[in-house]
């Protein structure tokens, strides 16, 4: 079986111009505990230079290559060893590994050359247990059977609902339906399973360690489960009977209805109402204990487009798969196990048209595979080959798987196919590798230095769990697609029937030979070479399907001839993640307890204390302590499903409280920054305040300046402009005020005249004397009309005190002195009065018409604008023509 050895070469050569990569360190940082973090990265341990400063609170840091090879030799632990080559870290915890140019912490650093999983493969004599070990009556051989039954009364079984047609099948009950009573049994070895040769396989109370290093000759468990009728026809009908036979409780054959053709006889055969949790249980779950055990294990299902593949490996939220439920059964044997730690790491590819694709990477721009797609290179030996780019997580809860799981899906493609809407297009392989080891080897308890050399030579078991979701055949359809990528899927499966038969026919003929693995990258799944494996063939009962049914069948009849080799591997190995992790405990509990006994050394001889930096360090040694102890899960820190699940809640609310808190903090130190700033700033403000003030007055000062300076000029403007017309006018008012009074004096003289006169002609002396008498009455009538003309003037036209007042109101100098022509004339006028001038003077009567006649035309000049209409009056009444004849009588007429 030479051929059939699968070696993975765990230091194949690098490349030229690489450099020997085995040299330089790891870097290991603390993860954050609970912090998943979806976020993947690439390590090319090829490319990667001198490490960079650590940064605290990222995660631990490895590098990873698997090589592969067939055909190859094993080795012992003096083959050569080539240098490691890694390309892709997996993570502790679901955490990213970063590049090894990215930042790193200041945590401690390791040297990983490998996966523990290569080294595996690399350490071909794992050490034995001693016999003492084993159980009693069993042998290895016997130990590890997989076609294990459990003994169940038969049942009458309800079909499944919508969208499948009902069907009646009487068929036994193949398993309880709770995975928890059943692991219950198995543990408390009261179990009803039976394996071939009559030996039960299993746990016992005292755990794992019971069983050594082993190896089984058997064969392939294969299951065939035959999914319900889809509604969609309800013609159609199941074209296959399963009858039962004697002595099983499920049945093992199964024909065409019809009785054509021949039988099919297998492990067990699902009939359609048989749900997810039954075929986990029938199908997987001895294979998730194997693995458990050590051995690797293989669960795939095959079977036609749209026959229940990804339905029995992935289920529903209501109807949980095989793969969901092989999970929580890891987590629930390590919460049970009390004798044993471990170390889970998973990983998630899948094939598609030929290329492999790392499902935990980030596709690349455009969703192109460029970010996860997983190189596989030869190795240094013939046969060998390098995978590069595969991420590994570190994980430690169900909840963490699941998340893994999740992100892979969500990446994986699916197309529509004439069979299934949503269909797998490609081969899907989820792995977790399983590394245990004894707790009393751990030294956990101890802290001197002696410690960090325990447990390095103790074996540490390390195994593999695939869980296969292989892509449907199918057969050519319209789809140009969906034909190129059946073509490379049936490639692919050709190839998996080859390697398998080929496997099956070198076991029948006990010859070895070339197996073709390489002919499909589905070759990565070497495991098959020594591990169990369980297939589960899925088929679609309808009438349409039965060709492709029965290639089904036909594959799984060619698998279950191939008989197994699978070895439970506990070696010693110092790159197994979980011994560097304990070896890496040991050394930080030895350097916190010199430290400690340092410190207490110091104080009692009264030395200084712990510098800041020492203080850091020591901080960060105990957290990456605490969260190494969390990564190696014992079954006292693994949380059952519920309270991990409560603990995620908290978990996250512990995060956006953190954040929260950040934030705050971030505020915190800004309004200190300010506090700080505040007496500074209320100076600075006054100061400010003050200048603008300052500047202010300046502006209004000089605004008052500038304002004042042309005011003054205008007001001397204005005034030399008008200070004399000013003057002139109130001269002219002060004139006026004369000449009113004049006026008015000179009426009352005329009336004091006129008394007189009046006097004079009732005596009728003048009358008969003088000739112009008649002349005088007339006159006297005149003045009298003349007087009351100038008294209804006056009366209207009599200045107000105001106006009297304003010329001294105004301060102007009025000089009363200052006689106005008006005046003289009035003045003429009134010292012409007298009545002696009068009576005796023609002259003087001249002069008195002359002066009246002036008057008018003064009285006349004095209203004009005022009141022409009294002007008007005055000079149209007729006395005037009278006063003008009187004038003209007397020769002077140029008075007018
Ligand atoms: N046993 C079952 N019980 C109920 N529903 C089922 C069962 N098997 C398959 N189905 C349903 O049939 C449809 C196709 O199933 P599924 O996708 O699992 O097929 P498949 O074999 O994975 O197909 P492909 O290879 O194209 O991905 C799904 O809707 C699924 O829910």
């Amino acid at each position: 079986m030479a051929s059939r050895s699968i070696l993975r070469d765990r230091n194949p050569p690098n490349p030229p111009g690489e450099q020997d990569s085995s040299t330089r360190p790891l870097h290991m940082v603390t993860p954050s505990k609970n912090a998943f973090q979806t976020f993947f990265g690439k390590v090319d341990r090829a490319t990667s230079s001198t490490p960079p400063p650590p940064v605290p609170s990222i995660p631990v840091q490895h590098r990873m290559s698997t090589t592969s090879s067939n055909g190859g030799e094993r080795g012992g632990n003096n083959v050569p060893v080539t240098p490691f080559r890694a390309s892709r870290a997996y993570t502790e915890h679901g955490t990213i590994i970063q590049p090894s140019n990215e930042a790193t912490p200041a945590a401690p650093k390791i040297r990983a050359g490998m996966t523990p999983e290569a080294r595996t493969r690399l350490m071909p004599t794992p050490k034995p247990l001693p016999p003492s070990k084993l159980r009693g009556n069993q042998t290895p051989a016997s130990s590890s059977g997989s076609t294990m039954r459990l003994v169940q009364p038969r049942q009458s079984i309800s079909r499944s609902q919508e969208p499948f047609t009902r069907d009646t099948y009487e068929l036994p009950m193949p398993m309880p339906l709770h995975a928890g009573s059943l692991g219950e049994g198995l543990y408390a070895g009261g179990d009803e399973w039976d394996a071939p040769g009559g030996q039960a396989v299993g746990q016992t109370e005292s755990g794992w360690q019971e069983i050594g290093s082993q190896s089984s000759n058997e064969t392939v468990l294969v299951t065939v489960r035959i999914r319900p009728l889809a509604s969609t026809n309800p013609h159609d009908a199941n074209a296959w009977s399963t009858p039962v036979d004697a002595g099983y409780p499920l049945p093992r054959t199964i024909r065409l209805a019809d009785g054509t053709r021949k039988e099919w006889c297998f492990d067990q055969i699902l009939p359609p109402s048989t749900t997810n949790h039954q075929t986990y249980l029938s199908s997987a779950l001895p294979h998730v204990r194997s693995a458990m055990q050590g051995f690797n294990a293989v669960c795939f299902a095959y079977g036609q487009t749209g026959s229940g593949k990804s339905h029995t490996m992935a289920g529903t939220t209501g109807d949980p798969g095989v793969v969901p439920l092989a999970v929580e059964e890891i987590f629930r044997i390590i919460r049970e196990g009390r004798e044993r730690e471990w170390v889970l790491r998973a990983s998630y590819l899948e094939l598609y048209n030929e290329t492999l694709v790392d499902l935990l990477t980030p596709p690349g721009p455009g969703g192109t595979t460029a970010g996860g797609e997983i190189q596989i290179l030869n190795g240094k030996k013939e046969g060998e080959v390098q995978i590069n780019g595969l991420t590994e997580m570190i994980v430690t809860t169900v909840a963490e798987v699941k998340k893994v799981l999740s992100i892979g899906d969500g990446r994986r493609r699916t197309g529509c196919t004439d069979w299934n809407e949503r269909s797998s297009r490609s081969h899907s392989v989820f792995r977790i590798v399983i590394e245990s080891r004894s707790k009393s080897t751990t030294g956990e308890d101890e802290s001197n230095v002696n410690a960090r050399n325990r447990g390095k030579n103790q074996a540490t078991r390390i195994s593999t769990l695939s869980l296969i979701d292989l892509a449907g055949s199918e057969k050519a359809t319209a789809s140009k697609e969906r034909n190129a990528e059946g073509r490379y899927i049936n490639q692919s499966l050709l190839t998996l029937k080859n390697v398998i038969s080929k496997l099956a026919e070198q076991s029948a003929k006990k010859t070895t030979g070339h197996i073709p693995y390489r002919d499909s990258k589905l070759y990565v799944l070497d495991e098959i070479g020594d591990a169990k494996i369980s297939v589960i063939c899925t088929i679609n009962p309808s009438q349409t399907a039965i060709a492709e049914s029965q290639s089904t069948l036909a594959f799984a009849a060619g698998i279950k001839r191939v008989v197994l080799h699978a070895k439970q591997t506990e070696v010693v190995d110092p790159a197994a993640l979980i011994q560097q992790y304990q070896t890496e405990i040991a050394d930080l509990r030895a350097k916190l307890a010199e430290k400690d006994a340092e410190m207490s050394q110091a104080s009692q001889d009264g030395y200084k204390r712990m510098t800041l930096k020492e203080r850091q360090e020591q901080e960060n040694q105990r957290s990456r302590l605490d969260e190494l102890r969390r990564l190696i899960l014992t079954s006292s820190n693994v949380e059952d499903e519920e309270t991990a699940e409560e603990n995620a809640k908290l978990q996250e609310e512990l995060c956006v409280a953190q954040a929260k808190v950040k934030e705050q903090a971030l505020e915190i130190a800004e309004l200190r920054k300010q506090l700080e700033l505040r007496p500074q700033k209320p100076d600075e403000e006054v100061a400010r305040l003050k200048l603008e003030v300052d500047q202010m007055n300046e502006i209004i000062k000089d605004y008052e300046n500038n304002m004042d300076e042309p005011s003054v000029k205008l007001r001397e403007d204005v005034e030399a402009e008008w200070l004399p017309k000013v003057q002139k006018l109130e001269a002219r008012a002060k004139e006026r005020e004369t000449f009113y009074k004049s006026l008015y004096n000179s009426v009352l003289e005329l009336k004091s005249q006129k008394a007189q006169l009046k006097e004079v002609s009732s005596v009728g002396v003048l009358r008969v004397i003088h000739p112009t008498l008649k002349l005088t009455n007339l006159y006297s009538q005149r003045c009298q009309k003349l007087e009351s003309i100038c008294h209804e003037y006056i009366a209207l036209h009599e200045p107000s005190q105001s106006e009297f007042d304003y010329g001294s109101n105004r301060g102007v100098s009025t000089s009363s002195s200052v006689s106005s022509p008006v005046a003289s004339t009035i003045s003429t006028f009134s010292s012409n009065q007298d009545d002696s001038h009068f009576s005796s003077n023609p002259y003087s009567s001249r002069v008195t018409s002359v002066s009246m006649a002036h008057l008018g035309s003064k009285l006349a000049m004095s209203n004009v604008g005022r009141n022409g209409g009294g002007l008007r009056s005055l000079k149209e009444d007729s006395s005037f023509d009278l006063v003008k004849q009187a004038a003209l009588l007397e020769g002077d007429e140029e008075i007018f």
